[in-house]
């Protein structure tokens, strides 16, 4: 579903230049959970975020069900985005908007008409167990409940994939694990592709069939987490899966 060839990334601030990613490959299969893990500033997030070129990769390519999207233009990857979700670590609800307001905007957007996508927002908040809080606001919301709005937004338009940017960082223990069974759920009911970003082994061990683990804006190490065993063949990775 996800081919990631060879992408390089580099910031440019004023006075200073990073190299985020060197060179990154791995493949998703659809179906799939499939973790970035590393520690902070080791490049999970920014290889994220080229997927659906939220950043620009300096080189290589992003083949998605086939197709190469470095080769399409601005429109194109308008439409391409519109296949893939995306949630993050701090919600990024509209605070002036219903539950169900934050819901209908990727559709609006998309062009959906209005009977539709009321039909659409009602399935998506069951799906997330939400039905009862449409007309709520997202501040008279928990953190929890919060990210499920979220979840239920980005699967709104029906996407092969989702991309999640630490979903689970911002919440307490018991919260997490409520995040985690709503993405395993859809994972399984909608045979939906989910990439994951996380510092949290915990998260890896719980949801992901397999793991890239990132250090210094590089692939580690790859594996397959099996009943949320990982067996990392090198020193770093075995240490990594002990600490975190
Ligand atoms: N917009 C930006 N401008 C400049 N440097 C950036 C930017 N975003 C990330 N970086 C730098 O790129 C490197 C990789 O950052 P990235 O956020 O991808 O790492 P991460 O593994 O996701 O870390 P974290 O878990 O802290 O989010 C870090 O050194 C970071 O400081």
């Amino acid at each position: 579903m996800i081919v990631v060839e060879s992408i390089s990334k580099t910031y440019y601030a004023k006075n200073a230049e990073t190299l985020a990613l060197q060179n990154i490959s791995f493949k998703v299969q659809e179906g799939e959970v499939y973790g970035l893990i590393g520690l902070s500033g080791a490049g999970k997030s920014t290889a994220l975020r080229t997927i659906n070129f939220l950043e620009v990769p300096d080189s290589g390519h992003i083949y998605f069900q086939g197709d190469d999207l470095v080769l399409k233009n601005k429109s194109e990857m308008r439409l391409v985005r519109q296949k893939m979700g995306m949630i993050f670590q701090h919600f990024n609800l509209l605070a002036n908007k219903t539950v169900a307001d934050n819901v209908a905007l990727p559709l609006e957007i998309a062009g959906w008409n209005k009977a539709d996508i009321k039909k659409r927002v009602i399935e998506c908040l069951e799906l997330v167990q939400l039905s009862n809080k449409k007309d709520a606001y997202p501040a008279n919301l928990s953190g929890g409940q919060k990210q499920r709005v979220a979840i239920a937004r980005a699967i709104a338009n029906h996407p092969k994939l989702l991309l999640a940017d630490e979903p689970t960082s911002a919440l307490d223990p018991l919260t997490k694990g409520e995040i985690i069974d709503c993405l395993l759920d859809l994972n399984k009911k909608l045979n939906l592709t989910i990439i994951i970003a996380t510092h949290e082994m915990k998260v890896v061990r719980k949801i992901c069939n397999r793991v890239s683990i990132f250090k210094d804006g590089k692939i580690h190490e790859t594996l397959d987490v099996h009943n949320g065993e990982l067996n990392p063949t090198t020193e770093y990775g075995q240490a990594l899966v002990r600490e975190l």
